[in-house]
C-alpha cells in the first residue's frame, strides 16, 4: 500500500478542514480529554471533509467511535492496545497504524500486522511529555529495516526542514504537528510540506 509521504496530525476538525482542500490526502485527527458527544461531531465533519476530498481520516485513540462512525483509519499506541478490541477494530474494516519506541513495542506491532508503524519521537517534541529521548535518524534506518514492507511514518520534531533527512533515512511519511500549527503562516507551512513531500 502506497500511502502519502506527508501526514500532518491535528487537533480539531477545523483544521482538517483547513488542510485538507490544500492537498492534504493523509491527516490525523488527535483530540485528548473531550466528551463523547463533541468527539463524534469532529470526527463526523473531518470523515465528510476527507471523502469530499479523496483523502485518508486517521482517527487517534477513539477505536469505539471510529467503528461507530465507519471510520476508515485508527492511530493507536501502546497504551491503547492495552484495552482496544483488535478483533472488533479489524471486523470493522478499520486499517490501523501503530506507534513504537523500542524493540519491544516493535515487536508487538509487527504481531499486529498493521498498515503503517510509527517510530517517534525522532526529534524532541514539545508537543507532549515522553519518556522517551529523540531516536535520531540512525534509528529510523533501522527500523525501516526491521518493519521491511510496512510503511514507516517519522514523528515528534519533525519539520519541513528535516524532512528530507527522515526519507532518506528510511522513513516512507513524516507526521508532524507543532511545524505547522505553531507556524505564523500555517497554510503557507503545508503547501512547503507538500513540496517537500513530493
Ligand atoms: C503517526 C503517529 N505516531 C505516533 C502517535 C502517538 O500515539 P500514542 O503513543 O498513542 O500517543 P497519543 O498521540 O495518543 O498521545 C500518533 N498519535 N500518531
Ligand atoms: C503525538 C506524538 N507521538 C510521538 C511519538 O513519538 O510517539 S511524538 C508526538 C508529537 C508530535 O508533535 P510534533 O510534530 O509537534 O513534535
Ligand atoms: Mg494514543
Amino acid at each position: 500500500m502506497t500511502l502519502p509521504r506527508f501526514y500532518p496530525v491535528f487537533d480539531s476538525a477545523d483544521w482538517v478542514v483547513r488542510a485538507v482542500p490544500l492537498g492534504v490526502r493523509l491527516v490525523q485527527l488527535r483530540i485528548k480529554e473531550r466528551q463523547d458527544d463533541d468527539l463524534r461531531a469532529e470526527i463526523q465533519t473531518a470523515l465528510a471533509c476527507c471523502r469530499q476530498h479523496g483523502a485518508a481520516l486517521v482517527i487517534n485513540d477513539h477505536w469505539q467511535l471510529a467503528i461507530e462512525l465507519g471510520a476508515d483509519w485508527l492511530h493507536l499506541g501502546q497504551e491503547d492496545l492495552d484495552t482496544a478490541d483488535i478483533a472488533a477494530i479489524r471486523r470493522a474494516g478499520l486499517k490501523l497504524g501503530v506507534s513504537t519506541h523500542d524493540h519491544t513495542e516493535l515487536d508487538r506491532a509487527l504481531a499486529l500486522a498493521p498498515e503503517y508503524i510509527a517510530l517517534g519521537p525522532v526529534y524532541p517534541t514539545i508537543l507532549k511529555k515522553m519518556k522517551w529521548t529523540e531516536q535520531g535518524l540512525d534509528r529510523l534506518t533501522e527500523w525501516k529495516g526491521l518493519v521491511g514492507d510496512i510503511p514507516l511514518c517519522a514523528i515528534g520534531g519533525m519539520s519541513v526542514e528535516r524532512a528530507a533527512g527522515a526519507y532518506a533515512a528510511g522513513a516512507d511519511m513524516v507526521a508532524a504537528v507543532t511545524d505547522i500549527t505553531l507556524n505564523a503562516d500555517p497554510d503557507t507551512r503545508i503547501r512547503a510540506w507538500l513540496k517537500a513531500a513530493a
